[in-house]
């Protein structure tokens, strides 16, 4: 089996990728970004890619929900959340207080925006954590630092100055694991929805929600991102506690689809316990 993730070596991408395929037979393929990790899946590259959708501080990861609702063809099949401590990495004789610049994933900066200004840094952008703890080793430089997990101060020969240091020490991202194509998993009890509203209307949204309350089915997230045809306009993604198979959850998508709302099922799978 082909699993692709987030690369370098030393991502949270990794640790989440080897934490739910661990102890099967695993060929890692790993890519430069998110979108490329669902290109490869939709090119059937790889089997299944392993995600970042979601953190506890800083919410949606929007490549993510942009990827997935652009193709059609990726279906979410499982989720997996990861508990993030993240730890400034640095050169060895590096002292905090000679960092200028903290270089890292834009999620990861801004779960730590809060310690990035009090240290009077400059955040940098890099595509993962890893890649960031790599160009900080690389440089050599004494006044930068960067964000990420100890396993990249390890992989990279970097120290770590401080440790979970991310804004609120309660630190989760949830994961998603992606493939081509639908699959029905009888034992499924969560899913993800992607509604299309056809109108701008006085209490759209509210009917939709209302036939998710009326059919008992709970729903765990609600995230607006825009159309990209209108400023404004809508599309919502929708978590609810109930397996695509279930009849209400069945019974909630037809009676959308008769609002002449859109509704694709963009995956259904087992609630993640906590690692
Ligand atoms: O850069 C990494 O290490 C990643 O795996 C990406 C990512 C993310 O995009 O959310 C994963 C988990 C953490 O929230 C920070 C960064």
């Amino acid at each position: 089996m082909r699993v692709g993730y987030l690369g370098p070596r030393g991502t949270f991408s990794e640790e989440a990728s080897l934490r739910y395929f661990e102890g099967q037979d695993v060929d890692y393929h790993m890519y430069p970004s998110i979108l490329d990790v669902l290109d490869a899946v939709q090119e059937q590259e790889i089997d299944f890619g392993v995600v970042p959708i979601e953190n506890s501080i800083e919410g949606s990861v929007t490549m993510t929900l942009d990827g997935l609702s652009k193709d059609p063809d990726l279906f979410i099949v499982a989720e997996v959340v990861l508990p993030i401590e993240q730890n400034l990495l640095a050169n060895v004789g590096t002292l905090v207080s000679d960092i200028r610049e903290i270089w890292s994933h834009p999620q990861a900066l801004a779960q730590c925006r809060d310690f990035i200004r009090g240290l009077g840094a400059r955040g940098k952008a890099w595509d993962s954590t890893a890649s960031a703890a790599a160009e900080v080793a690389a440089s050599g430089r004494k006044d930068v630092g960067a964000i990420g997990n100890s396993w990249a101060a390890k992989k990279f020969g970097l120290v770590i100055l401080q440790s979970n240091l991310q804004d609120a020490s309660e630190n989760h991202t949830r994961f998603v694991v992606v493939r081509r194509e639908e699959k029905a998993l009888s034992d499924a009890d969560k899913s993800m929805l992607l509604v299309t509203l056809n109108e701008e209307r006085a209490g759209a949204l509210v009917h939709v929600l209302n036939v998710f309350a009326a059919l008992n089915l709970n729903l765990t997230r609600l995230e607006s991102r825009p159309t990209r045809k209108k400023l404004g306009t809508y599309q919502f993604f929708i978590d609810v506690e109930a397996g695509w198979q279930h009849d209400h959850l069945q019974k909630a998508i037809s009676v959308i689809g008769t609002f002449g709302h859109q509704v694709r099922v963009l995956g259904s799978y087992r609630k993640s316990k906590k690692i």
